[in-house]
């Protein structure tokens, strides 16, 4: 057999507040592989995630193959826009659901990480968040600030993440991201900025992978997921219309599982992938390849 060993690594995987989206299926999948996860979640959302995992709420989607509950080695606080601590206002700072966490920055995070586990702590990081404030605003409508805001959460806080967490993987390291291939093509309903994040995000993956790799020896990839709704997605507003237009004209007409999604960064992560970096990996059932759509088809056969 040609296993997906990942035994003796640590992966962190940062965008894990529930059990319902991409972080938690790559987590699970890290896991079921053999490392120790660490997540970094969002502060606001941070005392709820607690919470499910405490009262065994989501106890059902921790269980792995082997019948062993999925733990978390840490929980780390993460706002990922935010480079350090001083970069936050004054009024995050002091706010309730942050004031209580620490250094919730990205600085802040690679130095609790060493803190915790020494200099060379990491083989295995995972940007799995993304946030665009104004999301449901067509791009001729989006405000200066929406979109810059979307890029800062979205694609910057990866490059910030490579360059304040680069220097603590061992050999062999890898990053992976999550895109959306609005980045490319034209999906009406995916404002906000947020195009344009996963743009700037997919380019940055081909420099980045360049530059970490002269620097850390690292790979760094990212991967283009098919729509799934996930609470993020969710703010999009019309994710269910978007999952089963894809489950019609994708080349698999199917839905979409998370775990396709976490056993391919899985594989990402792992040495099987040793020769793979700067790449965009689509795990969509096929629907980037597609031309035309099915439903045209159908409609335009039904005209004759
Ligand atoms: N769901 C889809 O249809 C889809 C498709 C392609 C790509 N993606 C991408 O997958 C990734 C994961 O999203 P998901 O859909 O699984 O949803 P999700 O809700 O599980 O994950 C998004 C996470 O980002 C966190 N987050 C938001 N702002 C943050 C900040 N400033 N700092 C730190 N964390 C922050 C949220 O708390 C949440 O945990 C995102 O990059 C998303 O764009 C999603």
């Amino acid at each position: 057999m040609l296993p997906i060993d990942l035994s003796g690594r640590r992966a962190l995987v940062a965008g894990v507040a529930d059990d319902n989206g991409f972080g938690f299926a790559i987590a699970k999948a890290l896991a079921a592989a053999g490392a120790s996860v660490c997540v970094a979640t969002w502060p606001p959302a941070l005392n709820i995630f607690l919470n499910l995992i405490e009262r065994g709420k989501i106890d059902d989607s921790r269980r792995l193959a082997d019948g062993s509950l999925m733990t978390f080695e840490r929980i780390y606080p993460l706002d990922a826009t935010f480079d350090t601590l001083a970069d936050a206002p004054e009024e995050i700072r002091t706010n309730k659901r942050y004031a209580e966490r620490g250094d919730f920055s990205i600085e802040g995070l690679a130095t609790q990480l060493v803190a915790d586990f020494g200099e060379k702590p990491l083989d295995i990081v995972v940007h799995s968040l993304a946030n665009g404030p104004e999301v449901k605003k067509p791009l001729l409508e989006v405000s200066r600030h929406g979109y810059l805001a979307a890029v800062s959460a979205s694609a910057y806080s990866m490059v910030s993440m490579v360059q304040r967490l680069g220097p603590l993987l061992r050999p062999g390291g890898s990053f992976s991201s999550l895109t959306y291939m609005a980045s490319e093509r034209v999906i009406p309903g995916y404002g906000g900025g947020m195009s344009s994040a996963k743009a700037a995000l997919e380019s940055d993956t081909r420099t980045l992978a360049f530059e970490a790799g002269r620097k850390f020896g690292a790979r760094v990839n990212v991967i283009s997921a098919g729509p799934y709704a996930s609470r993020a997605a969710s703010a999009i507003g019309i994710i269910g219309k978007m999952v089963e237009y894809c489950e019609r004209n994708a080349a698999l007409p199917e839905q979409l599982d998370a775990m396709d999604v976490g056993n391919t960064a899985a594989f990402l992560a792992s040495d099987l992938a040793r020769g793979i970096t700067g790449t965009t990996v689509y795990v969509d059932k096929g629907y980037h390849a597609m031309g035309m759509a099915v439903d045209a088809l159908t409609t335009v056969a039904g005209a004759d």
